[in-house]
């Protein structure tokens, strides 16, 4: 064993009563480290923290790690994380660094949420999980225990991460353990979920590794674990959670599409429909952002042999959805005479959700995007991020109504754009509401809202 094992007592394998590991675990004996510390991994590295007193979290990015360092919590709009990670670094229970291996010397429990992401042509990119899991092996040692929180394709730990932290450890099957425990946590309430919004589920690559995992995330949530029956199955869980997701939000953007030809309000209609318990029909959108939902179908789409058509199916709809929003547009500026070409449209949302800071796979870039291609002069607007890369002039929040628009669309229902004085724009001007989000009951004017009409 290496002189660092003779430190910490092992957690997989140990040969302590049950009691006796979870007394170790909540007094630090057992030193986590938490691989990625971003919107789901600070979160996470806090509720370790909170239960241990003693994470380690690793970032290559270095403004990250400078500001956890500084007791400052990078990641907005998450009630209690500012004040949990000032308390916990000024307390000594969490630190940050950019070095993954020297991290990974001092752990017994390794925890990984970086992102797992999909290339241009929409391959599954592990890439990311394959580089830490190197770092750690670099620190691996018998006992060590593998916790995998990132959202991965089904089998992935089993084939692909097993043999890696093996090889390149050195190290055998059964001296170390891999779990897979997804993180079902959603940006927002991202310390509530943690804590245990949910049951937190367990599969690891034996039965020692199932166990041990088990036995922490018990310390760490108020919610019950659900052990499964190997990784494959917890990973197959995770995912099959945002496919379930993405065809729903598929189908409410198609019964969306009947509004004009039925010439009633779809949303009231799924609501209603929504009232006996078989049916759970989502909410009509701009389409499906994110580096989750939008991802995960190509975790089964491109990775596994079996056919899926109904998910791809899922995707063409969902990704069809932000032109459809502009076709919409465009029909109700030419109902005016006008054509979109030379018009000029406020797109209000830049970021994929309300509240959150993340652009990628954004049905509101989308958006943007066509408005362009189509020959329209675009303005983006958003509290959290600016129009970078974006073929949009950003324009502060609070100055939309300065700018003479012939149309505004509300992509993303930041509560920032609550404020809008909507009865001051011309009677001329096209609203969209892609999110149902105006009180456009007290409106004296027009909206038409995605899935209502007009
Ligand atoms: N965002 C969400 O709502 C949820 C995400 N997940 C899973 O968690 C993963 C991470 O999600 P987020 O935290 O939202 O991503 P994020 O993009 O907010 O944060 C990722 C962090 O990892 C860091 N990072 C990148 N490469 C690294 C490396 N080699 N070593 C250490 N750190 C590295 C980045 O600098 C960044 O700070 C997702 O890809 C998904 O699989 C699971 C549930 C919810
Ligand atoms: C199954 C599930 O609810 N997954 C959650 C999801 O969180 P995420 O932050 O991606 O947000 P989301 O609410 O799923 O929205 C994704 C996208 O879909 C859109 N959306 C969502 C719900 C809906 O009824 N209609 C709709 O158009 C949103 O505007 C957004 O653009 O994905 C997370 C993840 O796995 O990363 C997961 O942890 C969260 O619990």
């Amino acid at each position: 064993m290496s002189e660092r094992a003779e430190l910490a007592a092992p957690l997989y394998g140990s040969d302590r009563s049950e009691s006796a590991q979870r007394e170790a675990f909540t007094r630090g004996e057992y030193p986590v480290t938490v691989y990625g510390l971003g919107k789901m991994g600070l979160p996470i590295a806090t509720v370790f923290a909170e239960t241990t007193g003693t994470v380690t979290g690793v970032d290559i990015d270095e403004s990250v790690v400078d500001r956890v360092n500084d007791g400052d919590c990078h990641v907005r709009n998450e009630p209690g994380l500012d004040e949990a990670v000032a308390d916990l670094v000024a307390d000594g229970a969490l630190r940050a660094t950019t070095d993954g291996a020297a991290a990974a010397e001092g752990a017994r429990i390794h925890v990984v949420i970086v992102p797992t992401l999909i290339t241009e042509d929409h391959q599954p990119d592990t890439s990311v999980v394959t580089s830490v899991a190197r770092d750690i092996a670099e620190g691996l040692a018998p006992g060590d225990l593998v916790c995998v929180e990132s959202t991965l394709p089904p089998g992935t730990c089993r084939d692909v991460l097993a043999p890696l932290l093996r090889y390149e450890s050195g190290l055998d099957d059964g001296e170390f353990g891999i779990a897979f425990c997804p993180e079902r946590t959603s940006s927002g309430r991202a310390l509530a979920d943690v804590r245990g919004s949910h049951p937190k589920v367990v599969g690891g690559v034996d039965a020692e590794s199932t166990r041990a995992a088990a036995l922490a995330y018990d310390e760490l949530t108020t919610n019950e674990v659900i052990p499964v029956s190997d990784t494959t199955t917890a990973e197959a869980v995770k995912v099959f959670e945002g496919l379930y997701r993405d065809v729903n939000i598929a189908l409410a953007n198609e019964l969306a599409r009947f509004t004009g030809e039925l010439g009633i309000d779809v949303r009231e209609a799924i609501d209603v429909a929504n009232t006996q318990p078989y049916c759970d029909i989502h909410d009509p959108g701009p389409g499906v952002g994110g580096h989750c939902i939008p991802y995960y179908p190509y975790f089964v789409l491109n990775w596994l042999e079996t056919p899926a058509p109904l998910l791809a199916t899922a995707r063409e709809v969902n990704d069809a959805t932000p032109v459809h929003v502009v076709d919409l547009l465009e029909a109700r500026i030419e109902e005016r005479g006008d054509s979109l070409a030379g018009s000029t449209v406020v797109v209000l949302g830049i970021t994929y959700r309300a509240g959150v800071a993340e652009t990628r796979a954004s049905p509101a870039i989308d958006i943007c995007r066509t408005l362009d291609d189509r020959g329209a002069t675009v303005y983006a607007s958003d509290p959290l991020v600016d129009a970078e890369g974006i073929p949009a002039t950003w324009v502060h929040p609070e100055e939309v109504g300065a700018i003479d628009a012939d149309a505004v669309v509300l992509a993303t229902d930041h509560e920032e754009f609550d404020a809008i004085d909507w009865d001051a724009y011309p009677s001329s001007t096209v609203l969209i509401d892609t999110r149902d989000a105006l009180d456009d009951d007290g409106l004296e004017r027009d909206v038409y809202v995605v899935g209502r009409g007009p």
